[in-house]
């Protein structure tokens, strides 16, 4: 699915991310740990194209988009990639069907496609009855499930989830979890940060970032 050779970023002189090397096959469900201010979120701003400012190599399906302009950039994040973070980062005004619409705004399929693609994702999250509703009538798990359905719904092969359980109480967080387990359980490929070792322990494989530099377990983690 993916492949990072050697990547490094700096923010002036201080080193966010060093010499960062990590495949990831498709298929697989990663998570990413690691303290507040390690470089997660930089490194998984990389691999969800929003950021091209590194050194290194990043290949996504075997191509490089170092160079590609903003345009081509979010046609292919649309087409490709999901997203889902810990704040839901709804469209607050808009109804829970139409938060799920969202990425199929641009898409050529037909009124009626997009209707029995976003219905799937519904019945997939488990929001069934709830698509008139607008996210501040909804609880977190809720609002969770709306966005990743809109994550979901243009079946994107990769998902990259920003600490998705970080808002949610226990309970919640699992069946969220289970989600994540079932999308996976159907082909995609999932990345995921987390500072929770349970909501870790649904991953097929954990790395570790600590000061900018990514372990493959915890043991070789220098202090
Ligand atoms: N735009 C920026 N300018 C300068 N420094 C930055 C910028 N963005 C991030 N950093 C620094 O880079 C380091 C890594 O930040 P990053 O957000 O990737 O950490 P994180 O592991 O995701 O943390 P958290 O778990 O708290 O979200 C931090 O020390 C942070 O202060």
């Amino acid at each position: 699915m993916l492949k990072v050779t050697d990547i490094g970023k700096t923010y002036g002189k201080f080193i966010a991310l060093e010499n960062i090397n990590l495949e990831v096959s498709d298929g697989e469900f990663l998570a990413i740990m690691g303290p507040s201010g390690s470089g997660k979120s930089t490194l998984i701003n990389i691999l969800g194209l929003l950021d091209q400012k590194y050194t290194g190599e990043y290949l996504l399906k075997d191509k490089s988009y170092k160079d590609a302009n903003d345009n081509y950039l979010s046609r292919i994040r649309g087409d490709q990639l999901g997203f889902v973070f810990q704040n839901f980062k709804l469209l607050t005004t808009y109804s829970v069907y139409e938060n799920i619409e969202v990425p199929l705004i641009y898409s050529k399929q037909k009124q009626a496609n997009k209707r029995e693609l976003i219905e799937d994702v519904i019945n997939k999250v488990g929001l069934e009855g709830k698509e008139k509703n607008t996210p501040s009538e909804l609880s977190g798990g809720q609002q969770q499930r709306v966005a990743i359905a809109r994550a979901i719904v243009n079946r994107p092969n990769l998902i990259i989830a920003d600490e998705p359980t970080g808002a949610l109480d226990s309970k919640t967080s699992t069946e969220i979890m289970d989600i994540f387990t079932n999308l996976n359980k159907a082909g995609t490929t999932i990345i995921m940060v987390t500072h929770d070792r349970e909501v870790a322990d649904y991953a097929m494989r954990t790395v570790y970032i600590r000061d900018g530099h990514l372990y493959n377990d915890e043991k070789s983690v220098k202090k």
